[in-house]
């Protein structure tokens, strides 16, 4: 891999709901040739009616292939679970390519975290399927937040976990709407994303967004790991719910905050909130902006 530089092309890695409704979005820049889009995939063959979304697909399954490093691209996006963010992104990052992380779960885990904050490519946290972060960032930068919690409403069919035993998964599916909201889980964005890691990204996107003020990489290595303890997470399963549900409260000397986002779920992928592909494409349209050289 290496940087183009005037070129805006963005690479993607992954080609699911969310890669594809990106995609979607970014039709106003890839019809009109401002922006071209390759996307990596691992089995060409289950994509066929994938190409008429403007984007080049390119089978490589990681950036040990060797047709990854013939690839150019101005931004790497990963938009394919936490093991791809894990691998790609410190690749594109090393490679000096602006990186942006859906799977921001992969912030977690600290040598990902300490490969993706060492550059020279800058890394980029979508705020995924949550907002008002810029308001908690603000905050937190002037140590102005005591606490801060995320509660996280969904269907409980999006929740079942490969790891929970025949019982636990037998009460999520027979959760009736009569029953009310079924509380699975307390405690914090580190433990979380083990258990769900397909569920609360936002959850360590939280975290991260209010880890405080750090000078370099390996201050922002350590206030992230604190955030990472010091949030509060609460799950719910909840027959009523069709869409996602995140409720974001911070209090402390800047004021009390409380954030309430119900997303309508992606269209192909009802565990996922839509609203993930409408911030990742406005993180993208953010990198693209500071590349351009005109
Ligand atoms: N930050 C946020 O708010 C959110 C983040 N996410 C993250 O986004 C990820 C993707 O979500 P969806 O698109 O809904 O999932 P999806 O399952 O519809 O799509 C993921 C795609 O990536 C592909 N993939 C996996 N590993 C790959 C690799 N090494 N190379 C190429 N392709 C690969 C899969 O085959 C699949 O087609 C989730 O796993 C989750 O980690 C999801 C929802 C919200
Ligand atoms: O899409 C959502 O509502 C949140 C989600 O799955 C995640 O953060 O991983």
């Amino acid at each position: 891999m290496r940087p183009v530089g005037e070129v805006q092309s963005v690479l993607m890695i992954g080609f699911g709901a969310i890669g594809r409704h990106v995609a979607r979005l970014l039709r106003p820049e890839i019809s009109t040739g401002r922006l071209t889009l390759t996307a990596l995939v691992r089995d060409l063959g289950k994509h066929t009616e994938h190409h008429g979304l403007g984007a080049e697909l390119v089978q490589v399954d990681s950036p040990e292939d060797s047709r990854w490093s013939g690839l150019t691209a101005d931004v790497v996006v990963e938009c394919a679970g936490g093991p791809a963010a894990k691998s790609f992104g410190p690749a594109a990052v090393a490679a000096g390519i602006p990186f942006v992380l859906t799977s921001v779960g992969a912030l977690a885990d600290q040598s990902t975290r300490r490969a993706l904050l060492a550059g020279p490519g800058d890394l980029h946290v979508t705020n995924g399927a949550i907002g008002g972060l810029d308001v908690l960032e603000a905050a937190a930068q002037a140590q102005a937040l005591n606490e801060v919690s995320i509660t996280t409403a969904k269907a409980p069919r999006g929740l079942v976990q490969p790891w929970m035993n025949a019982e636990e998964i037998r009460r999520l599916n027979q959760l009736t709407p009569a029953a009310g909201p079924l509380t699975i889980f307390t405690g914090t964005p580190a433990e979380a994303i083990v258990k769900f890691p397909a569920n609360v990204n936002i959850t360590v996107a939280l975290a991260w967004a209010t880890r405080g003020l750090g000078f370099g990489a390996v201050a922002d290595d350590e206030l992230m790991e604190a955030a990472l303890h010091r949030t509060g997470v609460e799950i719910r399963a909840d027959p009523r719910q069709e869409d996602s549900h995140h409720e974001i409260t911070a209090t402390g000397p800047a004021g009390e905050f409380a954030f309430s986002i119900s997303s309508t779920p992606s269209p192909e992928n009802p565990a996922t909130s839509g609203l993930t592909a409408l911030s990742v494409a406005r993180t993208l349209r953010t990198c693209m902006a500071g590349l351009r050289r005109d």
